[in-house]
């Protein structure tokens, strides 16, 4: 297969170390493609045209409905390319075709939406305190930013900052994940192809500690934008600050599904395996955490586990397939050992823990979905992100026991309350600390509603108006109409003579 490329100011272009990466397929270990592996050198020219492509007013000259015009026409050509996007999307993350293509028309969605709102925003009139005189704000973009996307999501998260990213009117250096680089390559060739100007859109294939770190300390960079885990955030932050660039993250999570016993059983049974099997728990937002109310606990774990032993493992290109396998071995091994960590913490595992034996699923990296019952928050395997198909049971007694406990992490990305009780769901809905909370249902979000985190899930805000706003900087522009000497320093004073 022909090497794909990097997109640097409008060429397609190898490394220049000429290093490789292949890029592997979780469902059976097979080289898919292999890529350019980028360096710091790469990174540096990604960005060096980035900083003339902005400088130079090829993208910021354009109006904001030019803008907006080619971002529309990107839109239609995902919705074009959606099947062989999503295939490419599945081959290399290993989820169901299914989810693949729903994430290229969300992918579609939040290119048209941005396409929508490029040009909405009229600056503000300010009623200035002095006579005489016009007080206005005006929004600008903030100028060359980095977008570093994770491996889950690959282009939905890429979209998630390329497309408010653009409508604001900067240019950019795409860093995907190492291991998912392949739909946001094809991403490029969509640029290029509705005539994106040249350096405006750049993508770099490359290690996160040397193309990542680049793009973090790089003082031509004036805002990082980074989707991924915590301990990388970390070094963002710290390298991001040589120059204060602006900032924002979207991180992990350690999300709670709270059932009261009277809630609809079976739809809040059908959620909870939803909540997180999907994408085989590879969701920042997955409800990893399951808290039940005592009353219905012990029917409700009999209820999700008979369900459990029932859910499809196998190639995300089967139709019957409900979850795939994991990204890597690596993540494999880091799930397993969250799932001896659990037993070894004395929670009881009910199903699942291990990995399936059908000979067909041998060369993939496949865990089978896994409940752990008895369990309480000061153990790890509740408090951390094991990112796969774990659940881990609690129960509560009361609505403040249930608070206490949902809130009782790190993380503040998302949660969810099960009730038919509507007071009952907003009084808990006001005390969870979660950029995200949803009553009677799991998952949702889309490109009008913000998505981001409290506490150590985030900074910022994508999507919606709010998202757009993270790209562009305030000006407060004021204007004297009659302007006349002040005489605050009078010509007639006598000049006093310094000593
Ligand atoms: N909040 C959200 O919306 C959201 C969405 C998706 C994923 N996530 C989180 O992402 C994590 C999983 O993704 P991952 O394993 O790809 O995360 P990761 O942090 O390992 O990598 C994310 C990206 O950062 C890069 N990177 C790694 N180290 C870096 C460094 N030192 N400097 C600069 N860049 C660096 C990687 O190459 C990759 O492109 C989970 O914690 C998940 O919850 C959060
Ligand atoms: C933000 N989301 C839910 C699309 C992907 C999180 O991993």
């Amino acid at each position: 297969m022909a090497m794909k490329r990097m997109y640097i100011n409008g060429k397609w272009v190898e490394a220049k170390s000429n290093e490789k990466r292949e890029i592997i397929n979780p469902f059976n270990q097979e080289v898919i493609e292999t890529v350019p592996r980028g360096s710091r050198e790469d990174t540096k020219e990604a960005i060096q045209a980035a900083r003339s492509a902005f400088d130079e007013g090829v993208w910021g000259s354009l109006t904001a409905a030019e803008r907006g015009d080619l971002l529309f026409q990107v839109a239609q050509k995902i919705k074009e390319y959606k099947q062989e996007l999503a295939e490419l999307e599945s081959l290399n993350t290993g989820k169901t075709l299914t989810e693949s293509l729903a994430d290229m028309d969300g992918i579609a969605g939040v290119f048209q939406y941005y396409a929508g709102l490029a040009d909405k925003d009229g600056g503000l009139m300010i009623e200035s305190p002095n006579p005489n005189s016009v007080s206005r704000v005006v929004r600008e973009p903030v100028g060359v930013c980095g977008l570093i996307a994770p491996w889950n999501y690959p282009l939905l998260q890429a979209s998630w900052k390329l497309a408010p990213a653009l409508a604001a009117g900067n240019t950019v250096v795409l860093k995907p994940a190492e291991i998912t680089p392949l739909t946001s390559i094809k991403m490029c060739e969509i640029f290029e192809e509705v005539g994106f100007p040249k350096g405006v859109v750049n993508l770099v294939l490359g290690p996160g500690s040397t193309v990542g770190s680049e793009l973090a300390e790089n003082p031509l960079v004036d805002l990082i934008s980074f989707t991924g885990g915590g301990e990388a955030g970390r070094h963002i932050m710290k390298a991001a600050s040589g120059n204060f660039k602006k900032i924002s993250m979207e991180l992990g999570g350690k999300n709670p599904n709270i059932v009261f016993a009277d809630a609809d059983f079976d739809t809040a049974v059908d959620y909870a395996l939803n909540a997180v099997f999907f994408h085989a728990g590879q969701v920042c937002s997955a409800g990893a955490r399951l808290l039940v109310e005592k009353k219905i606990h012990d029917r409700f774990v009999e209820a999700i586990v008979e369900r459990t032993r029932k859910i499809n493992i196998g190639s995300g290109f089967n139709e019957a397939t409900e979850m795939g396998p994991v990204i890597s071995a690596e993540h494999l091994e880091s799930i397993e050992q969250y799932i001896q960590l659990g037993i070894q913490e004395g929670a009881t595992l009910v199903v699942g823990g291990k990995r399936p034996t059908a000979p067909e699923l041998q060369k993939g990296y496949f865990i089978e979905p896994t409940i752990f019952t008895n369990c309480h928050t000061k153990m790890r395997i509740v408090q951390e992100e094991s990112f796969g198909p774990v659940i881990t049971v609690e129960t509560f007694e009361t609505e403040e026991e249930a608070v206490r406990l949902a809130n009782d992490s790190l993380y503040g990305l998302a949660g969810a309350v099960w009730t038919n009780d509507m007071n009952c769901a907003e009084r808990i809905v006001k005390k969870l600390r979660m950029g995200t909370v949803w009553i009677n249902d799991f998952h949702p979000y889309f490109p009008q509603a913000p998505w981001g985190g409290y506490k150590q899930s985030g900074i910022g805000r994508e999507l919606s108006h709010v998202g757009l706003e993270e790209y562009t900087e305030i000006k407060h522009i004021y204007m004297n109409t009659n302007p006349e000497p002040m005489h605050w320093f009078k010509e007639e004073n006598a000049k006093v003579e310094l000593v």
